[in-house]
């Protein structure tokens, strides 16, 4: 399990992903199917071989832990639940849920089955190792432990340790408290027998049907919340540990089941819940956005803290060994798959306000006060009454000395119920009920063992070292290779859409460049031809070889260039004129012969008309104007 420590107090930790494969059931013996699920436990790889195929085609995945058909309810509690109950008396939330297909064991796994000690399940166990853990603390600590139950059933949640657990309750989420359940019933418990009795009476308002998958199915998720308060008087520091033990409703397939009416609304609601679980499980773990669809059911609502939040948290993920289950089984493995990349942020809950033990403890000095009130009052009667000589009198005194002594009683009474509710570490849980004595010995025997084991764990578990990590780190499954590659095809998807829309960019562009060198090119061309009249109307041509001849491109001006262009045209004119009349060149004035050019304007025209522009019907070359 990765941990480190993101500041202070958060600790950052994976959930603990396990898999539960349950035994064939005679059912499935008879009917003839087959087991298709292989373990490898020393390396913790989960192997399901399709059926029907030619060659065996077969897919692994790997995980924390799998438990194979033959493990024992206990190892099961030793390995998932014991380290995260202990955690919770040190002030930790910790969940453990079951997820899977209907009729593969969740509730097999979370209650168990009750008369039968060695088949009980994580919740009655967790109930023996808690008092155990009271029992062997130290008198210096108090406790009180809470109760609540409650189903989730078509998205409704019910109470159900309510007298009424038809009764719809609402979630609600205040920022102090955070998501919470209104008018959910809390009930204290100082014995293994009465938190017993509690999980019995909620157990029996459990929906549950006979479904063409399971005779006895639950059609709802359950969640049994134990609070664990602790204060130690050394330090005066209170510490509260929440824990969430979750069964699930189980996942079907509506083609199988046959669900029709109001079986087929409670499946789909099953199927809707665990959806979006499932989506919740992909945000947290693909990151890629920071909202976590919370909200979209009730489920993820109230487990918000589990998934991605405080908690240490253990997802069960039980799995069918029989061929005919084999794609539901695939889809609880790879569904466990993303689970266990969650990173949740654990710290220890440190009471700040005034906790159930202080709200006892202050209840208990009132009602003391109370008594002394009254036991100094009944004095003071007790003396009336033996000066008092009128009978009437005394019998009036008598009657409110038996009023005093009731309500004393009572009180006293009250005190014990509420002093019964704090739980005081060591020895007086014993004096309070001798039954448990046996079964708490057993449990710290047992759970010394476990310690034993879990140490013996530790070790086989150190010894595999740095190789295992490495394995572990890179591909701790095909499936999750299987991952990594269709990211790697997602980034490179990404890449070449990239490209695309870049190559689309780059071919918008180029058309706009060709377009525009087509426009160029058409002017050029009319400017050619332009030129060419002009040429053809202009230029006699015994002149154009002479021009030709003489002309040559300028590479550094990029232009033609005429040899002797001083000695030709207006230049030897203006040289001439000057020459002849040996007087200043008179400029002519521009503006009389503009104003001419104004006043004369049809006149003026005619000038121009002496070189009539060729007409775009002429032909080429062919000149029909006069030069002058
Ligand atoms: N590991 C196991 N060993 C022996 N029997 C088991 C095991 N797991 C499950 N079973 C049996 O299989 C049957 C179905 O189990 P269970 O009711 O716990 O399934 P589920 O997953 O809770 O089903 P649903 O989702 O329908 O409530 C029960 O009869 C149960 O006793």
């Amino acid at each position: 399990m990765a941990k480190t420590k993101s500041n202070r107090q958060d600790e950052i930790e994976n959930v603990r992903v396990v898999i539960r494969v349950r035994p064939l059931s005679k059912k499935e013996e008879i009917k003839g199917h087959q087991n298709i699920v292989v373990v490898d436990r020393s390396e913790n790889v989960i192997t399901l071989t399709k059926p029907d195929t030619v060659n065996g085609k077969s897919k692994s995945f790997k995980f924390d832990y799998i438990f194979p058909e033959d493990c024992t309810q206990m190892d099961l509690y030793r390995l998932i639940a014991l380290p995260i109950v202990e955690k919770a008396f040190q002030g930790y939330n910790g969940t453990i849920f079951a997820y899977g297909q209907t009729g593969t064991g969740k509730t097999f796994t979370m209650s168990g089955v009750s008369n039968q000690n060695d088949l009980k399940g994580i919740i009655p166990n967790t109930f023996s190792h808690i008092f155990t853990q009271i029992c062997r603390a130290s008198g210096e600590r108090f406790f009180v432990v809470t109760v609540t139950y409650l189903e989730i059933y078509n998205e409704d949640v019910h109470d159900l340790l309510s007298s009424n657990p038809n009764s719809k309750l609402e979630v609600r989420e205040r920022p102090d408290v955070g998501v919470y359940v209104k008018d959910l019933m809390g009930f204290t418990v100082d014995s293994i027998e009465s938190i017993t009795e509690l999980m019995n009476r909620g157990n029996a308002n459990r929906m549950t049907r006979s479904t063409l998958m399971n005779d006895v199915s639950s059609r709802s998720h359950a969640i049994f919340t134990i609070n664990i308060e602790a204060k130690d008087m050394a330090d005066n520091k209170t510490t509260i540990g929440k824990l969430n033990l979750v069964d699930l409703a189980g996942s079907e397939r509506l083609s199988r089941t046959h669900a029709t009416g109001d079986r087929l609304k409670e499946a789909s609601n099953i199927n809707q819940s665990l959806s979006v679980l499932g989506n919740v499980i992909s945000a947290l773990v693909e990151g890629k956005s920071s909202h976590i669809p919370y909200r979209n059911s009730k489920l993820t609502r109230l487990l918000q803290d589990s998934l991605g939040g405080n908690s240490k948290t253990a997802m069960i993920a039980m799995v069918s060994p029989s061929d005919v289950d084999y794609e539901e089984s695939i889809c609880t493995l790879r569904y466990a798959s993303r689970a266990k990349y969650i990173k949740n942020h654990v710290r220890v809950n440190v009471e700040t306000k005034k906790g159930l033990i202080e709200a006892f403890e202050h209840e208990i000095a009132e009602l003391q006060k109370r008594v002394a009130q009254i036991s100094l009052a009944e004095e003071k009667v007790i003396k009336l009454k033996k000066k008092e000589k009128d009978k009437a009198q005394i019998e009036s005194v008598s009657e409110e000395l038996v009023k005093t002594e009731k309500e004393r009683s009572d009180l006293l009474q009250k005190i014990t119920v509420i002093q019964k509710k704090i739980l005081v570490g060591g020895e007086n849980l014993f004096e309070k009920a001798q039954q448990q004595q046996f079964l708490l010995e057993t449990s710290s025997a047992e759970i010394e063992n476990l310690d034993k084991s879990q140490q013996q764990l530790k070790e086989a578990l150190e010894k595999k070292g740095a190789e295992r990590i490495d394995v572990e780190e890179k591909y701790s499954s095909l499936q999750e290779e299987d991952i990594a590659l269709t990211k790697k095809i997602k980034k490179v998807q990404c890449l070449l859409n990239d490209v695309k829309e870049e190559h689309a960019d780059k071919e918008h562009e180029y058309q706009r460049e060709m377009q525009a060198l087509l426009d160029t090119n058409r002017l050029t061309v009319r400017e050619i031809q332009l030129a060419s009249v002009m040429i053809d109307y202009y230029i006699p041509k015994e002149y154009l070889k002479k021009i030709e001849l003489n002309t040559q491109w300028n590479q550094d001006t990029t232009e033609y260039q005429m040899r002797g262009v001083a000695y030709t045209g207006n230049n030897m004119r203006k040289a001439v004129s000057a020459f002849c009349s040996k007087e200043k060149p008179v400029r002519p004035k521009m503006k009389t012969v503009y104003h001419l050019y104004n006043i004369s304007k049809s006149k003026q025209r005619a000038r121009t008309s002496w070189v009539p522009r060729p007409n775009g019907n002429r032909q080429m070359g062919c000149r029909s104007a006069q030069v002058n």
